[in-house]
């Protein structure tokens, strides 16, 4: 059965809520396991759908994944690992971006893979066009197969001098995971450098991985032969640490993060602050709040790490439209991340989308058909609207924007919110929202 879940705006958002280990970490993680001759240990992981999906396809691939009944950690065992058939994998397609990281792994144990379509969020096209240049730029093989293709490496994999068009995420740990057991010496430039991969660099450098970090976005791995198990503590969820900052904001709130990390969410607290909200950084977290008094309008541009990350930027959209005056968003990471701001409007939010690159960086985006910058003019008393959940971020704001609404709102397909955020209902409601779920009416 369909639910519903109701929401009564009007309440702001306080108390404490505890994040636990990243949703772009831990999954990715879990892959690495597949690369080591003994079991893996991951600690701090949530009880999130896209570790559900990973623990599904290693477990079809022969890896054994047990959970801690008390502590929750995971240990994964590859010591049985076999390929899978592609009816098993499919039944993962659409799932998750993750599957696309399964090649290297594979190919390094089993030589072969086949991968399903990836889901994710549809905020763009998502190409894998990097993923499978660097794939046959270490000698693999790739082919088209129905729902998804084939990879293999029969002669086995090599290191490669490589360069990213753009510093994709998901890409450099592409490299990374295939790297590390390959023959050779690996270079990439432009790499990705957000906090999740270092922090993936430090569990494969624990497995027996040798990866030097240099400047200018270059990584540079010696492949070794033989990689062991790793024992890691998974680095918190700043994605999810930045959404509950916004919805403490944009209800008028105040909530303490518990596992908020000040370091990895540098550029976030200058926003944060900028826009007129407050954190204090403590022992265990960063308490956020709004300190009364008008908010102010910003310009805000996403970009890779070290900038504003374009996943802090829908919840934080919510929050600008209870700004006093005309704000920007300019978004150049995805072409497409502004869909969400249609049930914004209907909730009572200014927001006009432009073609044009609005901030003071000319993104590649620029010169085409997308509405990528958004103006934003507040502040915007928000009313109750009905809306379905569109992705993870997007629904993540539209339910905040309900929770700042005078009125009730009802919102369907809230199961999306759980492939990112652990336990959300129970956080909403220990943070005071009056929400229920409850069948839909046929
Ligand atoms: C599971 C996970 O970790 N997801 C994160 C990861 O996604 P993901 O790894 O998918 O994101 P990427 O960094 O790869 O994507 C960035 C941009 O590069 C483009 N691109 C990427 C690969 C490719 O082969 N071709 C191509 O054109 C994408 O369409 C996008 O426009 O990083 C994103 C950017 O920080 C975050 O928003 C996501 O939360
Ligand atoms: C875009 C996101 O995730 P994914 O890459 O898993 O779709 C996100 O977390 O905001």
């Amino acid at each position: 059965m369909n639910k519903v879940l109701t929401i009564n705006g009007g309440q702001p958002l306080k108390g404490t809520v505890a994040v636990r280990g990243a949703k772009n970490l831990v999954p990715k993680a879990m892959v690495a396991a597949l690369l080591g001759d003994s079991p893996s240990v991951l600690r701090n992981v949530p009880e999130i759908k896209d570790v559900d999906v990973v623990t599904g396809l290693l477990n079809i691939h022969g890896v054994t994944v047990d959970k801690d009944s008390v502590t929750g950690d995971l240990t994964l065992n590859p010591a049985a690992a076999k390929s899978a058939s592609s009816k098993e994998i499919d039944a993962y397609a659409g799932d998750s971006r993750i599957p696309i990281l399964f090649c290297g792994p594979l190919m390094h144990t089993i030589g072969e893979a086949f991968i399903p379509d990836l889901g994710g969020c549809r905020i763009g096209d998502r190409p894998i066009d990097y993923h499978l240049n660097v794939l046959r730029e270490f000698g693999a093989v790739v082919d088209k197969a129905p729902n998804g293709i084939t990879i293999s490496a029969r002669n086995g994999l090599h290191g490669a001098k490589l360069h990213l068009p753009f510093p994709s995420v998901g890409a450099t740990e592409q490299v990374l995971l295939t790297a590390v057991k390959a023959h050779g010496v690996t270079e990439l430039k432009n790499a990705a450098m957000e906090p999740e991969i270092m922090d993936l660099i430090s569990v494969l450098q624990k497995m027996g991985a040798i990866i030097n970090v240099r400047s200018e976005r270059t990584l540079v791995i010696e492949g070794v032969t033989q990689l062991r198990g790793y024992d890691h503590t998974a680095l918190p969820d700043r994605n999810e640490g930045a959404s509950w900052a916004s919805a403490a904001l944009a209800t008028g709130g105040d909530i303490l993060v518990q596992g908020a990390d000040q370091k990895d969410l540098s550029a976030f607290l200058n926003t944060y602050r900028k826009l007129g909200g407050e954190f204090d950084v403590v022992g265990d977290g960063i308490r956020f709040y709004h300190p009364g008094g008008e908010l102010n309008p910003l310009v805000v541009e996403t970009d890779v790490h070290p900038g504003f990350m374009t996943d802090w930027q829908q919840p934080l959209v919510v929050a600008l439209t209870q700004a006093q005056g005309v704000s920007i968003v300019h978004e150049t990471v995805y072409e497409n991340r502004f869909g969400f701001t249609d049930a914004l409007v209907r909730m009572g939010a200014t927001i006009q989308l432009h073609r044009e690159c609005l901030g003071s960086n000319p993104c590649r985006f620029g010169q085409r058909d997308f509405l990528h910058s958004a103006v934003i003019t507040g502040r915007a008393p928000l009313h109750g609207a009905d809306f379905v959940i569109p992705d993870l971020r997007g629904g993540f704001s539209h339910v905040i924007a309900a929770l700042a609404a005078e009125g009730t709102s009802n919102a369907s397909g809230i199961e999306l919110i759980n492939r990112g955020y652990e336990h959300f209902l129970d956080k909403l409601q220990g943070l005071g929202a009056d929400v229920e779920l409850r069948d839909a009416a046929l």
